[in-house]
């Protein structure tokens, strides 16, 4: 009898790996083998198969934005499967839990110093003599600490139940210093790659505009940003790399030449679905998440330069924040999602991450407000209805 989403959502405690993405729902429990780098898993899965430890293992887990960072990517002892989220029926009212509160919120760094640093990177964009930088997605944390330990799993069903057609994850994390599990989780829009026998799909989002509750400039909202010259080319840089990104691989690639609209419970998006057909239908889904990884979308064009005005601009740790979480088989086929909207949970804070790309002609203010809009995918999972 297979399993139905609810369950698996229900049946998720801290510790496990969930991942709900628009094909299936993943729930692995205990660790048969882990590896810290990408390109160990295929040997990984090939062992476990070999040892007859499971049949038809899956590893799963998350890839860190910083290049040659440790990655946490596990084989789990037990795994079970079912349908995707947005096949359940939606949940009792009262399922539907707020965390419990009260919430202190500490921004890092303050908002006034983001929309600053968006205007430094501005300037360094246009203006400067020999730069070759044309996009750097800058991103901002807010750390809430609420009156006691958080409780991931309720978190993981809030993301899943608000927006059940997208990637909805929980994975564990190293510990990072604070007793107790550390979790991932979060509800990303994006598809950074998806295989399955030869053909691979990637859907780049990039450019946004906040959802509103009004329901006629919400439709203008949407109109703008359809329009919008200076978030088209922001999003065919995007389109553009994952092309290339894809091409070594394949023997044809193809990407429709306009983008459409795509919504989230809180972001209007320009997505783009490009498609390849691989040259050798074995190539694991792994290495083609981690040949794309970080794609413009999340770090900036050129890629080195980006990562570079990153590092200098942005004063925190990334960590897994805009990295990849997903799934691969040992036939290679699996999908990952650009982690974004998303929380790093330890003890009683989470730290929610959101950025945004910085083009020629984007406006500080109006980059600081999407950061905003963009963090309410996770404050709204808590119960916290503010714009922070
Ligand atoms: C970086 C984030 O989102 C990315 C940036 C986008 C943009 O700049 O328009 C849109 C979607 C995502 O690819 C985030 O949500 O934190």
């Amino acid at each position: 009898m297979p399993h139905a989403s609810a369950d698996l959502l229900a049946a998720y405690t801290p510790g496990a790996a969930l991942i709900a993405t628009p094909e299936r729902t993943l729930l692995g429990q205990g660790v048969l083998e882990a590896a810290d780098d990408p390109a160990h898993v295929p040997a990984m899965l090939d062992a476990v198969q070999a040892s007859g430890r499971a049949p038809d293992p899956v590893a799963m887990g998350a890839i860190p934005f910083a290049p040659g960072a440790p990655a946490r990517l596990v084989v789990p002892a037990a795994l079970r499967t079912a349908g995707p989220a947005a096949d359940a029926p939606a949940p009792p009212e009262g399922e539907r839990r707020p965390l419990p509160g009260p919430w202190r919120a500490e921004a890092v760094p303050e908002p006034e110093t983001h929309r600053k640093a968006v205007a430094e990177v501005l300037a360094a964009l246009g203006g400067g003599a020999g730069t070759p930088l044309d996009k750097v997605v800058l991103a901002r944390c807010l750390r809430m600490t609420g009156p006691g330990p958080v409780d991931a799993g309720q978190v993981l069903r809030n993301l899943a139940w608000r927006d059940p057609s997208g990637f909805t994850f929980a994975v564990d994390l190293p510990p990072r210093g604070v007793p107790g599990p550390r979790t991932f989780v979060g509800a990303s829009p994006e598809l950074l790659l998806s295989k399955r026998g030869g053909t691979v799909v990637s859907n780049p989002l990039a450019g946004s505009r906040p959802r509103s509750a009004d329901p006629t400039k919400d439709q203008q909202n949407a109109v703008e940003l359809l329009a919008s010259a200076k978030d088209r080319r922001e999003h065919a840089l995007v389109v553009d790399a994952v092309a290339d990104g894809l091409r070594p691989y394949c023997t044809g690639v193809e990407a429709p030449a306009e983008p459409e609209l795509v919504r989230t419970a809180t972001m209007w998006h320009l997505s783009t679905r490009v498609t390849g057909t691989l040259a050798d239908r074995r190539t694991p889904s792994v290495e083609l998440a981690a040949a794309l990884h970080p794609t413009p979308a999340v770090c900036g064009t050129p890629t080195g330069a980006a990562r570079a005005a990153i590092a200098e601009v942005e004063p925190f740790d990334r960590g897994f924040y805009t990295g990849a979480v997903g799934y691969t088989r040992a036939d290679g086929d699996g999908e990952w999602a650009v982690a974004i909207r998303c929380a790093d949970i330890a003890g009683d804070t989470l730290d929610l991450f959101a950025g945004g790309g910085i083009v020629d002609g984007s406006d500080p203010a109006e980059e600081l407000a999407e950061t905003s809009a963009k963090l309410r995918t996770l404050l709204l999972a808590l119960g916290v209805n503010q714009r922070l």
